[in-house]
């Protein structure tokens, strides 16, 4: 089974604006909401994409039985530990630029962590378990690192998608695949990445460290993967923007249905990649249909 955790869910709010002013009244021109949290939105793009998986983490409140409701009616497994505060609310301001404002969450007990974690104690070397997202301010920033550990023990492996401190720990637990953009990956080594080429340099530093596969998705200027010893730089397809919300998840979803269905390491990354795009060329997270659209006009090159 892929297990996608979420320790830190949202229910995303989109709202569209003509324009915003500071500190006037604002009305909308359209609102919605959607689950949101990036283990769950690679859930959901790879339900689209015909693989099966479970989201775990925590939930709460009627944010959170929104969020469960939702996943239900889109046949998605999951089991969430409850806590008892409301599971947070993200903002996405929509105006000819996208401003978010991400919440803090819910608090997290020492009991609903133990509760949570005892989980892992039915997995196997054949699950693969994704780590995405925040952490929610009660619970630890080594939260990451002491599940890698769990997982490690048990040859499970770890796909990780995070950002700040989180990400330093998640890479000292060498694990299978990580998906930086090219500000977390700058900010990992206290340095700006501008470039396919900059980027390069730094991702083989993590492979060196033993991080076994990295994937640096840089939006409109491309995605590299690099492995040990093999580097691969695709292009993105040309396209307007209508959400780039779930983007970085998409290509996540995606690589991980292609891999976890057998194709090629850099034939996932090339699915990954349209799936990011055709999420980034969609109003909400992309079809699979919408990803094979563009699958063509991705070329993986060997760098
Ligand atoms: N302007 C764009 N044109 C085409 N694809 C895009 C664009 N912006 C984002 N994407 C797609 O979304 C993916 C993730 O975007 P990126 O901004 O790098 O990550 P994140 O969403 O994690 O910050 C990219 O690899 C690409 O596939
Ligand atoms: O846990 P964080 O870092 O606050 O991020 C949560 C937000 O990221 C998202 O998962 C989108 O992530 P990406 O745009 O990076 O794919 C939203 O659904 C959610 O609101």
């Amino acid at each position: 089974m892929i297990y996608t955790v979420t320790l830190n869910p949202s229910v995303d709010y989109i709202v569209k604006l003509e324009q915003f002013e500071l500190g006037s009244l604002n009305r909308m021109t359209d609102d919605s909401k959607f689950p949101g949290g990036k283990g769950i939105n690679v859930s959901r793009v790879m339900k689209r994409q015909g693989v099966e998986s479970k989201a775990i983490g925590f939930l709460g409140g009627f944010t959170g039985a929104f969020i469960e409701d939702f996943l239900t009616a889109e046949k998605i497994n999951h089991q969430f530990v409850k806590v008892s505060g409301d599971t947070r609310i993200n903002i996405k301001l929509k105006t000819d630029v996208e401003t978010e404002i991400n919440g803090l969450g819910p608090s997290v007990s020492d009991e609903q962590l133990d509760q949570f974690l005892q989980q892992f104690e039915d997995m196997d070397r054949h699950d693969i378990v994704l780590l995405a997202g925040s952490i929610p301010g009660t619970l630890p920033s080594s939260i990451y690192k002491r599940i890698i550990d769990i997982c490690n023990e048990k040859e499970i492996k770890v796909v990780a998608d995070v950002s700040g401190d989180a990400l330093k720990e998640v890479v000292s637990g060498k694990p299978f695949l990580i998906k930086p953009n090219h500000h977390e990956l700058g900010e990992l080594f206290d340095t700006k990445i501008e470039t396919v080429e900059e980027a390069h340099v730094y991702a083989k530093k993590l492979v060196s460290q033993g991080v076994q596969h990295v994937i640096v998705s840089l939006a409109e200027k491309g995605a590299l993967l690099v492995t040990e010893g093999n580097s691969f730089v695709a292009n993105v397809p040309k396209g307007k923007v209508l959400n780039s919300v779930g983007a970085g998840d998409s290509v996540v979803g995606g690589f991980i249905s292609a891999y976890s269905t057998n194709h090629p390491i850099e034939e996932a990354f090339k699915i990954g990649v349209a799936s990011g795009s055709a999420t980034a060329f969609s109003l909400e997270l992309c079809t699979k249909e919408k990803m094979e659209e563009l699958l063509p006009q991705i070329d993986v090159k060997t760098l």
